[in-house]
């Protein structure tokens, strides 16, 4: 378990510069055997948490608790003892060139006094698991990215521990091999228990991975709770703009080009799709009840932790009296929804 206990981090004024308050009030928890995510765009304050489960930083103000321990408080050898239970991977995978995957993997094995017969077990061992066993003796410039992240995965488990930081690591990686890195990570959690916590910019690996979710914005949490109860309830504006970027708010070119502001034949109405099932009979039954030919113009649901989250765009005929009708329609049934304009 990680718990943030009311932290600051500020980095202080330099050479003229001044200082920086990267994180205040922040406070939860994620829980043991979890995968979050955290999110929040760049500059939000991500990388700074991070550093301070793994104790690379240091608290202004608080305490950071990994496994009943107060890491903030640990310095030297207890700290290096204490870092042992938390993995790492990188966006840019952090291999060392010189060696080969296996004595990439060996590397904290070595530095934590392990025997030769087994490391080698070990290393083995981890290769399978990560599924490149047949790379051992391949040097980082002879896989690809993905193999490469996969020796990143193998070195952070390396010496057991409880908690896998995940700092953008799939960033720099195609969505193909993104999902397949995403996909192992998810076993990792399943088979091993491990805790996983997965920084990132990207709504779609922490829709694809996380079950918890914090949302960080200027340094402070603005919302956090389970995936599903965030995405299909969103409530603070960075929040709704992530979620746009799965949910295709954006509208297709072909039909923002067509939409003007002046009364048109038909007027353009966008509806918010939240909750399980929320879409399914809505056109039907908007189109019955109102008794308007009412047409599909766009329209994008996905799943996200079993709930249905999109957008629909309507077109509504017979002028600006039916938009209104659909409209109020719609808010009566609990739908978020807007005029966007007109397409003739
Ligand atoms: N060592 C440092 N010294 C001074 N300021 C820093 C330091 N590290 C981070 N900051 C500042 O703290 C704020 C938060 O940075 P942080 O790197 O934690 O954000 P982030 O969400 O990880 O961003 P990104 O996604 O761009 O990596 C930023 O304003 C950044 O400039």
């Amino acid at each position: 378990m990680v718990r943030f206990e009311n932290i600051a981090k500020t980095y202080p004024a330099y050479r003229g510069k001044p200082g920086v308050k990267a994180l205040q009030n922040v406070d939860f928890a994620i829980p043991r055997g979890s995968i979050t995510g955290v999110i929040g765009r760049s500059g939000a304050g991500k990388s700074s948490l991070v550093r301070l489960i793994n104790g690379l930083e240091k608290p202004s103000a608080g305490r950071v608790i990994v496994d009943n321990r107060d890491i903030s408080a640990l310095t030297g050898r207890e700290l290096r003892l204490a870092q042992r239970s938390i993995g790492m991977i990188f966006q840019h995978f952090n291999l060392l060139s010189s060696r080969t995957a296996a004595d990439n993997i060996a590397l904290p094995l070595e530095i934590a006094g392990w025997s030769k017969a087994d490391i080698r077990a070990r290393v083995t061992e981890l290769l399978a698991l990560v599924g490149i066993a047949d790379k051992h003796d391949r040097y980082p410039s002879e896989l690809s990215g993905g193999q490469k992240q996969r020796v990143g995965i193998a070195r952070a488990l390396a010496t057991r521990p409880s908690v896998l930081l995940s700092d953008e690591a799939t960033s720099a990686l195609d969505p193909q091999t993104t999902r397949a890195i995403l996909d192992l990570l998810a076993n990792i959690n399943r088979e091993l228990g491990v805790t996983i916590v997965l920084i990132t910019h990207e709504m779609s690996v922490v829709r694809q991975l996380a079950r918890e979710v914090v949302v960080l914005d200027a340094g402070r949490v603005v919302e956090s709770g389970h995936v599903a109860d965030i995405f299909t309830h969103p409530k603070h504006p960075i929040t709704q703009s992530f979620l746009s970027e799965v949910t295709g708010d954006s509208l297709p070119v072909s039909l923002a080009s067509r939409i003007v502001q002046e009364p048109g034949r038909h007027a353009v109405i966008r509806v918010q799709v939240r909750g399980a099932g929320a879409g399914d009979t809505l056109v039907a039954r908007l189109a019955r009840e109102l008794g308007l030919d009412v047409s599909l113009l766009s329209a994008r649901i996905d799943e996200i932790g079993g709930q249905h989250v999109g957008a629909l765009v309507l077109g509504i005929p017979g002028g600006d009296g039916a938009a209104a009708r659909a409209l109020a329609w719609l808010s009566q049934h609990q739908l978020s929804a807007e005029r966007l304009g007109y397409v003739a």
